[in-house]
């Protein structure tokens, strides 16, 4: 669902961003917005109601008892306008929850909606009602974006990775900035673990064997590797890579990390080198958060000092990992497997990784579960209601 093309998106990228795989057909989207006007002409009617109601009642009929629940109403009243004029602009139609959550509480502008080729025209249309951006991997919130919003207020990730926002154009503009951490822990700490055991004991390509009918016909699959008790080398112990090397420890793991700074944890070995770290383990993983000192933090060095019996897991982001490298090391031998959530040019693959056995494959999809996404739409949410009532952001970046 996400794609990590973060690199060059910019108006005329926008445009061209692949839309839902289904998009709803028009005359259902037409139906939806002469709903949408009718709900917010009623919520209106209801609120001119509410409001005489208040002021009548505090001016003309002052009931002291009442008084209370009179003013929390108003209180109510204002806090729901104000939400429902905060202008959010989606850029794709990435969670049906979110959507429909955004649209029921804020003004949602959905970049789709734009005719093809139009987005720009559509930006400057909609521009002053922007105050609110949803970015996500592989759709970004990158200077030429920014600059076409002059209401432009804050940006909302649904990702923990903000790599796809330029926060140096935030910094300058007083934007601020919110991600959703925590929540996606489990889920792509469960999916880098899924894929060493996938990876060594080749659980997808052992599956393709049995479909095939190639048990009863050859017999038995070929033997694999174990996982249990190998060293385990953690590029970055954040809070991924610590859910990582909890796990692994339970496959009796010698855990092994790199980060910039030694960290305290004695029972996990610390090395000052990529390279290192690479020579002492038998499965690395890529855990780090995506920046200029990490681009490319796995480069052909690194993939040496992995070897030929090495397996390269990366659920971190694709330019994390210099690609070409990887695969000639992959189809030469010269690596012993990898296990992949994301990938340079998503959703491009390199075509001869698919032909290799010992490599595993996974369309970036690490807090890809309902509850995950449910719990990271919820804090995309939280952080917009924040904003508008003037809170502290539950989960700020800037
Ligand atoms: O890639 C996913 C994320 O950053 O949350």
């Amino acid at each position: 669902m996400f794609r990590a093309d973060v690199e060059q998106c910019n108006w005329a990228e926008i445009s061209c961003c692949p839309v839902a795989p289904h998009p709803p057909p028009v005359g259902f989207r037409g139906q939806k917005r002469v709903y949408g006007r009718l709900r917010r002409l009623f919520l209106g009617i209801v609120r001119v109601v509410v409001a005489y109601q208040v002021l009548y009642k505090i001016f003309c009929h002052h009931q002291p008892t009442r008084l209370p629940l009179l003013l929390l109403s108003a209180f109510a009243t204002a806090t729901a306008t104000a939400m429902e004029t905060l202008g959010v602009l989606l850029l794709h139609p990435v969670n049906a929850y979110l959507e429909q959550e955004l649209d029921r509480r804020f003004r949602l502008i959905r970049l789709w909606d734009a005719p093809p080729d139009g987005s720009a025209e559509f930006l400057r249309a909609n521009a002053s009602a922007i105050r609110a951006v949803v970015a996500y991997p592989g759709y970004s919130a990158l200077a030429a974006l920014i600059d076409a919003l002059p209401s432009l207020e804050i940006v909302v990730s649904f990702s923990v990775g903000i790599d796809h926002v330029d926060l140096p154009k935030c910094r300058e503009r007083g934007i601020r900035v919110t991600n959703t951490p925590d929540v996606l822990t489990d889920d792509v700490a469960d999916l880098a673990v899924g894929l060493a055991v996938a990876a060594l004991r080749r659980i997808p390509q052992a599956d393709r064997f049995v479909r095939a009918g190639l048990w009863k016909a050859k017999g038995d699959y070929a033997l694999t590797t174990r996982f249990s008790g190998k060293r385990v080398g953690i590029i970055g112990l954040g809070r991924i890579g610590l859910a990582i090397a909890t796990r692994v420890e339970a496959f009796d793991c010698p855990v092994n990390y790199y980060q910039r700074t030694k960290k305290d944890y004695p029972s996990y070995t610390y090395y000052p080198s990529v390279v290192g770290l690479a020579a002492s383990s038998d499965v690395l993983v890529v855990a780090c958060s995506l920046n200029e000192q990490t681009r490319h933090i796995v480069n052909r060095e690194v993939i040496e000092a992995l070897g030929p019996k090495g397996v390269l897991i990366n659920i971190g982001r694709g330019p994390h990992v210099d690609e070409p490298e990887l695969v000639s090391a992959l189809v030469e031998g010269r690596l012993g497997g990898a296990g992949l959530d994301v990938f340079e040019d998503e959703p491009n693959v390199p075509e001869s990784l698919f032909t290799l056995d010992n490599v595993v494959l996974v369309p970036h999809m690490g807090s890809g579960t309902h509850e995950t996404r449910k719990a990271m739409a919820d804090l995309v949410l939280d952080n917009l209601e924040a904003h508008v009532l003037k809170k502290p952001l539950l989960t700020p970046v800037i």
